[in-house]
């Protein structure tokens, strides 16, 4: 059983109306400028994320899936804050985080905190895990120095550590200890969501089920809602209320979980839950299409339907104009490319 932790006081008391989404991100872009040579001229842009619209409500999780460059980071990195979109925008409690400066946006990374993938690079080497896990509450200006003390003994606790811990520096810990400590840093500021970057894809596989097993304690204790990012369709099956499948920038198919992995249309997703090892000899095998091909540039991506020169059921007509998505069944769109007729 996890321990109960009393959240340090904060001034933000604003809760999200019940029942309303915690998370509206609505029509996000990010185009990033490529320079060229010497002088750098404009070479181009990438177009990392590209009119990208989704909701999470509190203790929900959904998850975005697709190939390595397809914009999850970035994404994530939008929804906190952390950086600017090319259009679109992010309300979180109804608040536009596009907008906010100062205090307000340190008040938002407050409440929305990260845990990263990789728990050997990301925990600075230098602090012990008491200064790792209390830095948050010092940058916020969290309680007195002695209410910190309790509070890192209580978030260590928590995670599943010793209070002893505080004292000893992050190469003591092996991968799973440390993304435990990532886990303690990020809850340390009692935010009411976590962006969760590939938490468990550098771990090895018998240490990925118990920090699995923890966020999803910490979910349903916490009422905490979850974006979490990965490539792994197992982990994310066993993991989300929800999916979103990305490709190029953009969403092309979002469903609740088990109706996205009985029923995928997209031939993206088809494609992604083809390769996957099959754990649940129940479900209907998706068509057997392999992902053939490389992600084309995010810097040039195709006309019409991005998955055009990849996709075994293309048409002339993919090449026309970008599907638009529309909604399949109650909650699953799909990007509905001119192929699917
Ligand atoms: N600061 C940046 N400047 C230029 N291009 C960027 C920048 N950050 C990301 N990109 C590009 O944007 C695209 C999307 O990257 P992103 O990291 O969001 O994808 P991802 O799906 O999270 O992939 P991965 O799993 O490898 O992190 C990639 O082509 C990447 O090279």
């Amino acid at each position: 059983m996890i321990p109960e932790t009393a959240p340090v006081e904060s001034p933000h008391d604003a809760e999200p109306p019940s029942g309303q989404p915690l998370l509206r991100v609505n029509g996000l872009t990010k185009h990033f400028p490529v320079r060229g040579g010497m002088l750098r001229p404009l070479a181009g842009t990438v177009r990392a994320v590209d009119d990208v619209s989704f909701e999470v409500r509190g203790g929900e999780t959904l998850a975005l899936v697709g190939e390595s460059g397809c914009g999850k980071s970035t994404t994530g990195r939008l929804v906190l804050g952390l950086l600017r979109p090319t259009g679109g925008t992010v309300r979180y409690s109804g608040r536009d985080v596009t907008r906010m400066r100062g205090a307000e946006l340190r008040e938002h990374r407050r409440r929305m905190q990260i845990v990263f993938q990789d728990p050997f690079s990301s925990l600075d080497p230098r602090l012990n895990v008491g200064g790792i896990v209390g830095e948050g509450l010092a940058i916020h200006r969290m309680g007195t120095p002695s209410e910190r003390r309790g509070r890192i003994a209580e978030l260590l606790t928590l995670v599943g550590l010793s209070p002893r811990d505080a004292g000893r520096f992050p190469h003591q810990f092996s991968g799973g200890q440390r993304q435990r400590i990532g886990i303690a840093r990020a809850l340390a500021t009692s935010p009411e969501f976590l962006v969760c970057d590939e938490p468990v894809s550098a771990l090895d596989v018998s240490i990925q089920a118990q920090i699995i097993n923890l966020l999803r304690d910490l979910q349903h204790e916490r009422g905490l809602g979850y974006l979490f990012i990965s490539h792994d369709l197992n982990l994310v099956r066993h993991i989300a209320d929800r999916v979103c499948v990305m490709y190029l920038g953009e969403i092309v198919e979002s469903a609740p979980t088990e109706d996205l992995f009985r029923d995928p249309r997209h031939p993206y997703t088809r494609a992604l839950l083809a390769a996957v090892p099959r754990l649940d000899a129940h479900s209907r095998p998706p068509e057997r299409v392999g992902l053939t091909g490389e992600l084309p540039s995010p810097a040039n991506p195709p006309e019409g339907c991005r998955f055009r020169p990849r996709c075994p059921r293309a048409v002339p007509e993919s090449a026309t104009a970008r599907p638009a998505l529309t909604e399949v069944a109650p909650g699953h769109t799909v990007a509905a490319c001119p192929c699917f007729n």
